[in-house]
């Protein structure tokens, strides 16, 4: 039987002898959404069932032609496509041994009559998961040498909204995986070819930036001390042959999910990370990622003995900017002037903000007089800018490493003592010390 568009509503087939209950039970199910059939007798509930597919099936422990019990045996030996519907049972039974035995036979969940809170939350978190997974989309690299498997799993995956590229042995599937983007692997441990799947997982999990792509082992059940090295190997989970359609999907949405709420959680990290180390006008590094990564330059380049320099550009007047042009403006200004930067600055060099209009630049690799030749083309560009239409201009301090004891306060000193000097030598002037 072909799964519903997702557009359908989901369905419930309530089996409640109680015209009273009946109503209560059936207006919560409505409240979420489901269309719900009715019945009270257990012969309604079997011809049901045979005639449609349910989502849920909610049933109470007294029927009038027989038990509840017989309902979760009756779903549960039902063809494949319905035998795993959740069949919750709801009753006012309080005995352990009675509710024992609905576990027993085959039901979900068991919600007391005078308790539907419990119920009410059930059906809340059934219709996010169920509603979600119908959405849920991902790309999938699929490794199975057996043809009669293989198309009846492809066909299942594209059913439920999965883009997948299927191989037959190990090799060119790597080859995918090194060459794509995937959201699950799906591999059978034994396959054609040189490489066997416990070996595509080890490969797949040496590369450490696709790290968080789940694997999912396809499996005989007899496997126990195979499964138990694949899962050593970094396989998060298993299918068992012969395959239920149903747990395959459960197993490969609930990979899918979990990675892709990793993902979230590492991409709002890396914002997070941004945030705490950029400076937010201008986009340049901090104050406070300068004063944590520019002594560990520094250190390196004593280490290596190699050169290493700072350039202190603090902006003319800009306070007259500011007074005469209005603060927007100023930081119009400042934004430029940290873009030109950004651009003439080299990959390994740390460009920050360091305040105000007071900018810091570590150049590694640079000794002073190079660090002076730079410092001059940025005073030019800055002439030539023209921010918002304005001449402006700044001016500069440069110092280099002269000594292993010296560090980042040391450095900074002498180059904002000789920005001091650039200003008292009539501004726009590089001075080195
Ligand atoms: N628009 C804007 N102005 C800022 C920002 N941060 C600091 N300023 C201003 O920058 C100005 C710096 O002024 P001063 O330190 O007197 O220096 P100056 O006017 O550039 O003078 P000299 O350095 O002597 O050439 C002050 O008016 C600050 O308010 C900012 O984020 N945006």
């Amino acid at each position: 039987m072909a799964d519903k568009p997702i557009s359908e509503p989901l369905t419930a087939l309530l089996i409640e002898p109680s015209h009273i209950v009946q109503q209560v039970v059936a207006s919560i199910l409505q409240r979420h959404g489901f269309h719900v059939d009715t019945c009270k007798k257990a012969e309604d509930a079997f011809r049901l069932s045979e005639e449609n597919k349910y989502d849920l099936v909610c049933v109470a422990l007294l029927l009038p032609d027989a038990s509840g019990l017989d309902v979760c045996r009756k779903v549960r030996s039902m063809s494949q496509a319905k035998r795993n519907t959740p069949v919750v049972m709801i009753t006012s039974e309080d005995d352990k041994n009675t509710l024992l035995g609905v576990l027993k036979a085959g039901a979900t969940e068991i919600f007391k009559k005078n308790d539907l809170v419990g119920f009410d939350n059930y059906l809340t978190q059934f219709v996010w998961t169920t509603n979600e997974s119908k959405s849920l989309y991902g790309k999938v690299l699929y490794v199975e040498d057996s043809r009669a498997i293989s198309e009846m799993v492809v066909a299942l995956l594209k059913l439920n909204r999965m883009e997948v590229d299927h191989y037959t042995n190990a090799e060119d599937a790597y080859d995918a995986f090194q060459n794509n983007e995937y959201d699950l692997v799906i591999v059978d441990i034994i396959l054609e070819g040189e490489m066997t799947g416990s070996q595509l997982a080890q490969s797949i999990r040496r590369d450490i930036s696709k790290r968080t792509v789940p694997i999912l082992a396809i499996s005989g059940v007899e496997d126990s001390a195979r499964r138990v090295s694949m899962l050593k190997s970094g396989v998060n989970d298993f299918v068992a042959k012969p395959i239920m359609n149903d747990e395959l999907m459960a197993r490969v949405q609930n990979l899918i999910r979990s990675k892709k709420l990793f993902d979230r959680v590492q991409e709002q990290q890396e914002i997070l990370r941004e945030l705490a180390m950029k400076d937010q006008l201008t986009g340049l590094y901090n104050r406070h990622f300068l004063m944590e990564v520019g002594p560990k330059r520094i250190k390196e380049a004593q280490r290596h003995k190699q050169p290493l320099s700072m350039v202190v550009v603090d902006l003319d007047k800009f306070k007259l900017i500011n007074d005469t042009h209005g603060h927007t403006t100023g930081d119009i200004v400042l934004k430029e002037v940290g873009a030109l930067l950004q651009r003439l600055c080299r990959k390994e060099d740390i460009a920050s903000r360091f305040g105000g209009e007071e900018f810091v630049l570590i150049m590694p690799h640079c000794d002073l007089i190079s660090a002076v030749d730079k410092a001059e083309k940025i005073r030019k560009a800055i002439i030539n800018l023209k921010p918002a239409g304005l001449e402006i201009s700044a001016s500069f301090g440069v110092s280099a490493l002269a000594s292993k004891d010296e560090d980042i306060s040391d450095l900074f000193d002498r180059a904002d003592q000789a920005v001091y000097q650039s200003k008292n030598g009539g501004r726009n002037c590089v001075t080195a010390v």
